[in-house]
């Protein structure tokens, strides 16, 4: 190792770091080794002379990349590694060499520029995160050297990863309903105003399908509340599966409510699908024996398509079909005729 003096070198050709004197030793205190300090830092510490040659390396680096202090000085870097230095690192090396500027890698570009690791030979191989700056400094004799400074960043981006899952895990939980694992009703509101607001901008329609299973409360009270839930999360799924286009959504709205919310579709159109998602619930063939004259769970559907105006909401529109299927006897969907505001649509 070569040593930092802390005077003036014994040899002239040494380079030799800039390092302040040590304060004069006052009574009773120790004078410190500047050899031993540089080996115990807890992070990597490495001199590379004009030509990337390396001057210092201490223990840290050696401990992390399995090279001794012997194999490395008087070395190349990027000869000194068994495996790829990453290109970003060297230039930014070289850029320091040659324009004497500091540089401070992006541990968010450049995550592990060195083949170092925490673990040497054991089933651990993943190359530790690594934050590196290359500093210029200069010599006594004025010869051009660089000081590469390298502390393990693993912990910090590992906690990192985990903030990022807790904050997903949440965002999840805070637009998703638990039950039926579709959106909830806080996200539907906030998709709603938007899908409305765009429709009125674009001059488009929006078509609201408001569903509601039918005689649910006898079903709960002849089959349990459990099989009642299970009837909920069911028909979630069977209405979510009906959905191919990025646009559109389907939410539990309360209850055994749903709704679906699709721009862009001429009413014939959505009347056909109002057909499709009563179908896939009628297939999948829930007995429900106090269900007249059905005998298995069926749903009513609400639907109105129309350009967002300044009158009564689509919502309502669509709650107002959905009355008048269940008093025209359930397992059907009501499409309210076109009001004015349609009347665009066709033209
Ligand atoms: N199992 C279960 N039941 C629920 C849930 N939310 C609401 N319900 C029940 O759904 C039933 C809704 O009943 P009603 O609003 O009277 O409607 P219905 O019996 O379906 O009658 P129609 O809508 O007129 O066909 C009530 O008994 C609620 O307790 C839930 O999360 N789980």
């Amino acid at each position: 190792m070569n040593k930092i003096p802390a005077t003036a070198p014994e040899s002239p050709k040494m380079p030799i770091l800039r390092v302040p004197p040590p304060a004069p030793a006052q009574p009773g205190s120790n004078r410190f080794d500047m050899e031993d300090i540089f080996h115990a830092l807890n992070l990597g510490v490495c001199v590379v002379d004009d030509c990337g040659k390396i001057l210092l390396w201490n223990n840290w680096i050696a401990k992390h990349s399995n090279i001794k202090e012997a194999e490395a000085l008087n070395q190349q870097l990027e000869k000194v590694f068994t495996e790829p230095v990453s290109p970003a690192f060297l230039a930014a090396l070289k850029n320091t060499l040659t324009y004497r500027l500091p540089v401070v890698l992006s541990t968010a570009l450049h995550r592990a520029p060195l083949p170092l690791y925490n673990a040497h030979g054991t089933q651990q191989q993943t190359r530790m995160y690594q934050s590196i700056t290359i500093t210029p400094i200069q010599s006594q004799l004025s010869e051009s050297c660089c000081l590469i400074q390298i502390t393990d960043s693993s912990p910090s981006i590992k906690r990192e990863k985990i903030l990022r899952s807790h904050s997903e895990i949440l965002k999840k939980e805070a637009t998703t309903d638990s039950l039926t694992d579709i959106c909830n009703r806080r996200f539907f509101d906030a998709h709603y105003e938007m899908a409305v607001a765009d429709a009125k901008r674009r001059k488009h329609s929006l078509s609201v399908f408001m569903v509601d299973i039918d005689f649910f409360k006898s079903y709960n009270d002849y089959y349990g509340h459990m099989a009642g839930d299970n009837v909920i999360k069911l028909v979630a799924n069977a209405l979510k599966s009906q959905l191919s286009r990025a646009t559109d959504i389907v939410a539990r709205y309360g209850g055994e409510e749903f709704v679906l919310v699709m721009p862009h579709l001429p009413q014939q159109v959505a009347e056909q699908f109002a057909e499709k998602l009563r179908n896939a619930v009628l297939n999948l063939e829930i007995p429900h024996l106090k269900s007249r004259p059905f005998n298995q769970i069926t749903i009513s559907i609400g639907l109105y398509t129309g350009i967002p105006g300044n009158g009564d909401s689509l919502l309502n529109k669509a709650d107002v079909a959905l009355y008048q299927a269940k008093l025209k006897g359930r397992n059907r969907y009501i499409s309210l005729p076109l009001c004015e505001t349609e009347e665009y649509l066709e033209q």
